[in-house]
C-alpha cells in the first residue's frame, strides 16, 4: 500500500527507531482509525458504571463485557484499542476494600483482556477485508493501548474537564499519584500507554518527568482536552503543552480526546506547528458532561454522519490516528474507517 501524501517526510524516517505507532502508520498508508467511546459502549450494553471507578468497575463485575466491546471495535476496524483502565486506580480499588495485590491484578487484567481479544480477532480476521454495509478496509494487527486517565478522572468530580486541581496540587503530588499504576500497566505488556483527557500543563510536566524517572520502555501517547479550540481546558496554552510533549522521547504521539468535534481542526493546526510527531484525535460526540449528575446532557452532539464529515479535513490538517471518545460507538468507527479507507484506495491507485 502506498503511503499518503500528507505524512511529513521526517515523521516516517523516524520509524527506524522501531516506534510501534510509526510502524503501524507506515503499514496502513499514513492514517489509521482508533477505537471509540469505551465506557459509552459498555453502558449501551447495559453496564451500570455510575461508580467512582466508572468503566473500570466492569473489570470486577463484567470482564466478559469488556472483551465484547474490544471485539466490537476491532470488527469496526480499530487499529488501536484502549483498555478498560481509564478510571482504574489502585487508590480507587483500595477504597472499595480490595487489597493492593488484587488492585494491581485488576490493572493487569485490563491489559490481558485486550491483548487476548486482539490476538483472537487477528487469528480469524488477518486475511479478511471488511466490506459489510457501511464499512470497508483491511484490518490491521491492532495495538493495545493501556488507558491512563488524568488525576481529574480519578477524583471523579469532572475536574478532567476543568483542569482545576486547586493550588495544593504540585508536580510531585501528580507524579506520586500516577507512579505505581503506570509501572503496573507498563509491566503488563501493552504496546502503548495512552494518557487521556489530560487537562493542564502541570500534569503533562509530571508525566514527562515520570516517564523518564521510571525509565518506562513502553512508548506513550498523551491526549489533551480543550473547550475552546485554542487552549487545553484549564486555559494553559496548547502550544506550550504540545511543546513539552514534543521534547519527550518516550512520547510517540500527541493529540486531543474527549473534546467536541467543532474544535478539533483548529487544535490540530496548533499542534502541527509545534510537533512532527503523529497527531491523534478522538473527539467526543459534542455533548456536554454534567459532573454533578454524572451524565452526558444536551443531545445536540454530532450524529455519526456529522462527525464523519470532518474526518477528511482532520486528516489533511495532519491527524494520523482518528477515532472517537465519549458517546461515540462502533458505528462511528466503522464510518471513519470507511472514509480513511477510501482515501487510501484513491491514493494507492495514483
Ligand atoms: C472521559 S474520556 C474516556 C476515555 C476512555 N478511553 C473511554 O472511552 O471510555
Ligand atoms: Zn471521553
Amino acid at each position: 500500500m502506498g503511503r499518503t501524501i500528507d505524512v511529513p517526510e521526517d515523521t516516517l524516517q523516524e520509524s527506524e527507531t522501531s516506534n510501534v505507532v510509526l510502524e503501524l502508520l507506515k503499514q496502513a498508508g499514513g492514517c489509521v482509525v482508533t477505537d471509540g467511546g469505551f465506557a459509552t459502549q459498555l453502558e449501551r450494553h447495559g453496564a451500570n458504571i455510575n461508580d467512582p471507578l466508572w468503566s473500570a468497575v466492569c473489570l470486577i463485575t463484567m470482564p466478559d463485557l469488556i472483551r465484547k466491546v474490544h471485539r466490537e471495535y476491532l470488527e469496526a476496524g480499530a487499529a488501536v484499542i484502549s483498555t478498560a483502565s481509564y478510571q482504574a486506580t489502585i487508590q480507587g480499588f483500595e477504597m472499595r476494600g480490595l487489597s493492593t495485590k488484587d488492585s494491581e491484578d485488576l490493572l493487569q487484567l485490563s491489559v490481558r483482556i485486550a491483548r487476548e481479544e486482539r490476538d483472537r480477532f487477528w487469528k480469524e480476521y488477518q486475511n479478511k477485508v471488511h466490506t459489510g454495509p457501511g464499512q470497508a478496509g483491511s484490518y490491521h494487527h491492532a495495538l493495545v493501548a493501556a488507558s491512563i486517565g488524568s488525576y481529574g478522572a480519578y477524583l471523579a468530580d469532572g475536574s478532567e474537564y476543568s483542569g482545576d486541581y486547586g493550588s495544593f496540587v504540585t508536580v510531585e503530588k501528580l507524579k506520586n499519584f500516577h507512579r505505581r499504576r503506570l509501572l503496573v500497566l507498563a509491566d503488563a505488556g501493552p504496546d502503548l500507554l495512552a494518557f487521556e483527557t489530560i487537562p493542564c500543563k502541570l500534569e503533562i510536566q509530571a508525566l514527562v518527568e515520570l516517564l523518564d524517572e521510571e525509565k518506562i520502555r513502553i512508548p506513550a501517547w498523551v491526549a489533551l482536552n480543550s473547550k475552546d479550540g485554542v487552549n487545553v481546558v484549564n486555559g494553559d496554552s496548547l502550544t506550550d503543552c504540545v511543546g513539552l510533549l514534543d521534547n519527550c522521547t518516550k512520547v510517540v504521539a500527541v493529540g486531543i480526546n474527549c473534546t467536541p468535534p467543532r474544535f478539533i481542526l483548529d487544535l490540530i493546526r496548533v499542534a502541527r506547528k509545534v510537533t512532527s510527531k503523529p497527531i491523534m484525535v478522538y473527539p467526543n460526540s459534542g455533548e456536554h458532561y454534567d459532573a454533578v449528575i454524572k451524565q452526558w446532557v444536551e443531545c445536540k452532539g454530532s450524529t455519526d454522519t456529522d462527525f464523519v464529515s470532518h474526518v477528511q479535513e482532520w486528516r489533511k490538517a495532519g491527524a494520523q490516528l482518528i477515532g472517537g471518545c465519549c458517546r461515540t460507538t462502533p458505528n462511528t468507527i466503522r464510518a471513519i474507517s470507511r472514509v480513511l479507507y477510501e482515501h487510501t484506495q484513491v491514493y494507492a491507485a495514483k
